[in-house]
């Protein structure tokens, strides 16, 4: 069994918790929780824990920008392994309190988003409120009448609060994506399920920014994939920091890279780019 100890956001009853826990009873390991993405991130870089989970992306609201500017900050980091949740949102308050007497709604920025429609429909004058967590929000709500949280029905009996509706996030499927990121100095070699020959379904991450600012260089540095026929599965781009209008694109990518066109498309499109990292190739654990 591994002795690894895996960072995640807490407290107890966050989607992070959830992901974490069904992960190591399946492969092992230990869990620390931390109030916030970034501690997760600073535990890992101080090596007070070897692996952290970060939440990447969700199906309804799309990336955590913070996940993704913080592995870009972090060229230490790599990717070993993602991570499906899928996610179902609960209105949470004292038990007896009824919808009508919720003044303030508390969850994590992501819950309430996904959340939003059912929000704007039946609280529309309810004031909202950010928390570090689900979890978190949990806690406030244990704490006054007037109050709900939005959260996973864990919560419920963990804070011992009432259910007052389900399925906030309506019916379209809600998942999300997060992903183990450790040192890339670190030697998983014990760990089957952290390494680059366990499975075949890999996808491989990297985050890079075009050498050139000029028309079609983007289309030019995809184009490298479509010859080697490389399906891509997500491009996303955030905000340089340097310059107005200069981003830098995180793309996804099936294959491993071990396979020998990605190698070599990756090589192309390195060629092309002032900025290239290889974030990792890993598996995915999708849970139920
Ligand atoms: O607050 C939590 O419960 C978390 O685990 C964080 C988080 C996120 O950052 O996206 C994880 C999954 C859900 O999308 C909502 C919130």
């Amino acid at each position: 069994m591994s002795s690894l100890e895996y960072g995640y956001l807490g407290p107890p009853g966050t989607f992070s918790e959830q992901a974490i826990s069904i992960y190591c009873k399946k492969h092992g390991g230990k869990t620390k929780g931390f109030s916030s993405i970034r501690d997760i991130v600073k535990a890992v870089i101080n090596d007070q824990v070897q692996l952290g989970l970060l939440p990447l992306e969700n199906s309804l609201e799309g990336s955590v920008n913070l996940s993704l500017d913080l592995l870009y900050q972090h060229s230490e980091l790599k990717l070993y392994r993602e991570i499906i949740l899928p996610i179902s949102h609960y209105l949470l308050a004292q038990k007896g309190v009824t919808k009508a007497e919720i003044k303030e709604i508390y969850s994590h920025p992501q819950a309430i988003a996904q959340s939003g429609n059912y929000l704007a429909k039946e609280f529309e004058n309810a004031k909202i409120v950010y928390t570090d967590s689900t979890a978190a929000a949990a806690k406030k709500a244990m704490e006054a009448k007037n109050r709900a949280a939005v959260g996973s029905i864990r919560l419920a009996d963990i804070y011992d609060l009432e259910i007052l509706e389900n399925n906030l996030q309506g019916d379209l499927p809600n998942s999300t994506r997060f992903v183990l990121a450790a040192k890339k100095n670190k030697d998983f070699s014990g760990n089957n399920h952290l390494g680059e020959s366990a499975a075949s379904d890999f996808k491989t991450s990297i985050i890079c920014a075009p050498e050139v600012n000029e028309a079609g260089i983007l289309y030019k540095m995809l184009g490298k994939f479509a010859e080697e026929n490389i399906d891509l599965t997500r491009i996303e781009s955030r905000p340089s920091r340097q310059q107005l209008g200069e981003y830098i694109f995180y793309i996804d990518l099936k294959g491993c890279i071990s396979d020998k066109n990605l190698s070599s498309a990756l090589a192309k499109v390195e060629k092309m780019s002032s900025y290239f990292r290889l974030l990792g190739s890993y598996t995915k654990t999708v849970m139920e």
